[in-house]
C-alpha cells in the first residue's frame, strides 16, 4: 500500500488561477517517485502538499491510506516521524546560530524521539547524532562545528542527516542537489541512493536533472501546468516517453557536444 498519496489533488494560491489540477501520485515503499517538468509547473507546490505544509484545496492527501488532517497535531507528529524533507539551499536551511549536533537532534526532541530523561537522554541524543552523521559520511566531531565551518555539499549532508536521524520511510526533497557543483552533486546523489539501500529510504523528489531522477528513483511523474501528463516507470517514461510535452522535456536538456 502507498505511504503517502495525492487522490486528484487540486490547488490555487489565493485569487490565482489553479497551479494543480486532479494530480493523483503515489509513494509505495521502495519506489522513489520524482516529479518533473518546467518551471512553473506546480512541482514545489505538490511536495508542499506531500509535506502537509499546505493544505490542498481539492482532493486528498493520504498518508498510511487516512487522510492528513492537519488540525490532528497526534496524527501530524506520526507523519513527520515518517516523513521527512530536504531543501534545495543548503545555506539558508540550517540555523546558522546553532551547532551541528543541535540541528540534527532537533527532530528527536521536537518529534518525541527520545525515550530517557536527563543525562540519558542527552546521551541518546548524542548517539543517534552520532549514528546520522556516519550515516551522511560526516566525521563524529562535526556535531561540535556550526555550518558556517562547512562546504555546500557538507551542509547539505548535515541536511540530510537531520532528515535521517529519526529513521523516517519517506524523504521528500526539493532540487536536493541542484545548489551544487557538479562533482558535489554526485557525491550527495550517490548518498541518497545508499541511504536508499541501507535504511530502505523512499526518495519523492523534485527535480530538472533527468540524471540524477534516473539514478534515484523508480518512478517519475511529469507536470504540465499544473497537471501530470504522464507517469510510469523512470525507464519507460524517460526511455521511451509516449507525451509531447515529456519528449520536449527530454529533448531540452543540454547534451556534450560529441
Ligand atoms: N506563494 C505563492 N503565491 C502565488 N503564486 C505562487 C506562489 N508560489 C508559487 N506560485 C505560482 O504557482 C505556480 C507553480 O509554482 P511551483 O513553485 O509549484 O512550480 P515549480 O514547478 O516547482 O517551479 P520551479 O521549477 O521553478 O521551482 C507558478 O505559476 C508560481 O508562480
Amino acid at each position: 500500500m502507498a505511504v503517502l498519496a495525492a487522490d486528484r489533488v487540486g490547488f490555487a494560491y489565493r485569487r490565482s488561477a489553479p497551479v494543480l489540477t486532479e494530480v493523483s501520485v503515489e509513494v509505495v515503499p521502495g519506489r522513489g517517485v520524482a516529479l518533473v517538468g518546467e518551471s512553473g509547473a506546480g512541482k514545489t507546490t505538490l511536495l508542499r502538499l506531500l509535506l502537509g505544509l499546505t493544505r490542498s484545496t481539492e482532493g486528498r492527501i493520504l498518508f498510511d491510506g487516512s487522510e492528513l488532517n492537519l488540525g490532528d497535531r497526534a496524527r501530524m507528529r506520526a507523519f513527520r516521524r515518517g516523513v521527512q524533507t530536504v531543501f534545495q539551499d543548503p545555506y539558508s536551511s540550517l540555523d546558522p546560530r546553532q551547532r551541528v549536533g543541535r540541528i540534527v537532534a532537533e527532530p528527536l526532541r521536537s518529534l518525541g524521539l527520545l525515550t530517557g530523561g536527563g543525562t540519558a537522554r542527552r546521551t541518546e541524543a548524542e548517539a543517534r547524532v552520532a549514528e546520522a552523521l556516519d550515516a551522511v559520511g560526516l566525521p563524529p566531531d562535526a556535531a561540535r562545528r556550526y555550518p558556517h565551518e562547512f562546504s555546500g555539499g557538507q551542509r547539505q549532508r548535515v541536511a540530510i542527516a537531520r532528515a535521517v536521524v529519526g529513521h523516517p520511510r519517506v524523504l521528500l526533497a526539493d532540487e536536493p542537489v541542484s545548489a551544487l557543483d557538479v562533482s558535489t552533486r554526485v557525491r550527495i546523489v550517490d548518498l541518497l541512493a545508499e541511504l536508499r539501500e541501507t535504511r530502505g529510504l523512499t526518495v519523492v523528489m523534485v527535480s530538472h536533472d533527468l540524471a540524477v531522477v534516473a539514478t534515484l528513483c523508480a518512478r517519475t511523474a511529469v507536470l504540465e501546468k499544473g497537471r501530470v501528463v504522464e507517469q510510469g516507470d523512470t525507464g519507460a517514461v524517460l526511455g521511451s516517453p509516449r507525451h509531447p510535452y515529456t519528449r520536449r522535456l527530454i529533448d531540452s536538456v543540454p547534451r556534450l557536444p560529441r
